[in-house]
């Protein structure tokens, strides 16, 4: 796979020439959010100096002109992940919307006592409070996937607790906090053998590799515009369109029917029945030019860039000596990495390493469960994309030596 020219691509993001507490930016807080490029900020301003106006069966100019550049945006976005078409593509605000989107619409008319949702201890608060709250709410019961000692799902219980009692497996593509890759392929089958539905958490694949949903056979797929070069309030739920079909809405209004009487109404076709409302034309608009955007790059070539990155800075972390690294060996995991310093808390690493204009995250990364079952209350998060450098992780590793030196 031909490198990534990091140069060239680094001109596309005018942020990264920013000076912080007096040293270069250096951002590896990308699972967190993406930068933006030039082209896809343009789009957005593109929009709204030229062709301003709400979508769907307007008349005049310049609402044929939106409604169109609307509506093409899902078939990119659809083209993006490998679905069908638009048909199979809801445009939603983010990945957790998405989530609720499915567990409302889905979950609290299809969910009851006996009927059980599995799910995995390295899920996001976005899928995992989620099913959680679902399953209270119907009388179901949620199930978690245990992980083994190196930050892999363990499939032997997988195959155990996914039964016919399971209407749903709930399972993160790529974990924000491990790095782990799961097989969802192969959770797929098994939950089809036992007729479950499979929704993939891809917050942190679809921006970070290629990702085909017809190959992994998901019934639903989400993730967000924000973490792949796209802008806040865009992202998608992907869903087959039998599956989409035989769904209620949860959101009811404008443009989600076609007819309305006093007495009742007929939904539109897909996947406007889903899009209620007056949509963020512009964040969807601006999300097939971000899809475009990487899509010009190569995934296959991003997604090698990170995990070369990602593997460096695994070596070069454990390498301090007293660094602990969560999730699977630095050769087989995404573009990140999520550790702990001995005896400095997260919160005051981040801290330091940002005083040498180094931005990475410090909390729980909306995992809390997954850091009781890693027995820490907090962790420290770098996350590697498309315009980072071998350098900036050596910037990275040289502010956390500063920090033991500081707390040592
Ligand atoms: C695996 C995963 N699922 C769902 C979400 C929710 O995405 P949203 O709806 O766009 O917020 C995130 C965001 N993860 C993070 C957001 O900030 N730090 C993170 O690690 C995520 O990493």
């Amino acid at each position: 796979v031909e490198p990534l020219d990091v140069d060239r691509i680094r001109e596309d993001f005018p942020i990264l020439d920013r000076e912080v507490n007096g040293g270069p930016l250096v951002y590896l807080d990308n699972a967190a959010t993406s930068q933006t490029p030039t082209r896809v900020v343009e789009s957005i301003s593109d929009y709204y100096y030229r062709y301003n106006a709400n979508v769907h069966r307007g008349i005049h100019q310049l609402s044929q002109e939106a409604s169109i550049a609307y509506e093409e945006a899902h078939d990119t976005v659809a083209e993006f992940i490998g679905a069908d078409g638009r048909e199979e593509v809801v445009f939603t605000k983010n990945t957790t919307e998405a989530m609720n989107l499915v567990a409302y619409a889905w979950g609290l008319n299809e969910l009851g006592p006996g009927d059980e949702v599995v799910t995995t201890e390295m899920e996001h608060h976005a899928s995992l409070v989620t099913w959680q709250q679902i399953c209270k709410r119907t009388g179901a019961e949620c199930k978690y996937v245990p992980i083994t000692e190196d930050g892999y799902l363990d499939m032997d219980a997988a195959a155990e607790l996914i039964t016919d009692d399971t209407e749903m497996v709930s399972v993160v593509h790529a974990s924000n906090t491990l790095g782990t890759v799961n097989p969802v392929r192969e959770l797929a089958d098994i939950a089809h053998d036992h007729d479950a539905l499979i929704f993939a958490d891809a917050a942190q694949s679809v921006p970070n590799r290629p990702v085909d949903v017809k190959a992994l056979d998901v019934d639903f797929l989400a993730f967000s515009g924000h973490k792949m070069c796209g802008p806040t309030g865009s992202g998608a739920l992907y869903g087959k369109e039998h599956v989409l079909e035989a769904m209620e809405p949860y959101l009811y209004g404008g443009d989600m029917i076609v007819k309305v009487t006093f007495e009742d109404s007929q939904w539109n076709e897909l996947p406007w029945k889903f899009e209620a409302g007056t949509p963020s034309i512009s964040e969807g608009i601006a999300l097939a030019e971000a899809c475009e955007y990487l899509d010009d790059i190569g995934m296959e070539r991003i997604q090698r860039h990170e995990e070369q990155l990602a593997e460096y800075a695994y070596d070069r972390l454990t390498e301090l000596g007293d660094v602990e690294v969560y999730g699977p060996p630095g050769d087989d995991r995404s573009g990140l990495v999520a550790f702990n310093l001995d005896g400095v808390h997260a919160h005051d690493l981040a801290s330091i390493v940002n005083d040498y204009g180094v931005a990475i995250r410090a909390g729980d990364h909306c995992t809390q469960p997954l850091h009781d079952v890693l027995g820490v209350g907090a962790s420290a998060r770098a996350s590697f994309y498309l315009y980072n450098t071998r350098e900036e992780v050596d910037a990275l590793v040289d502010a956390v030596d500063e920090a033991r030196s500081i707390f040592a």
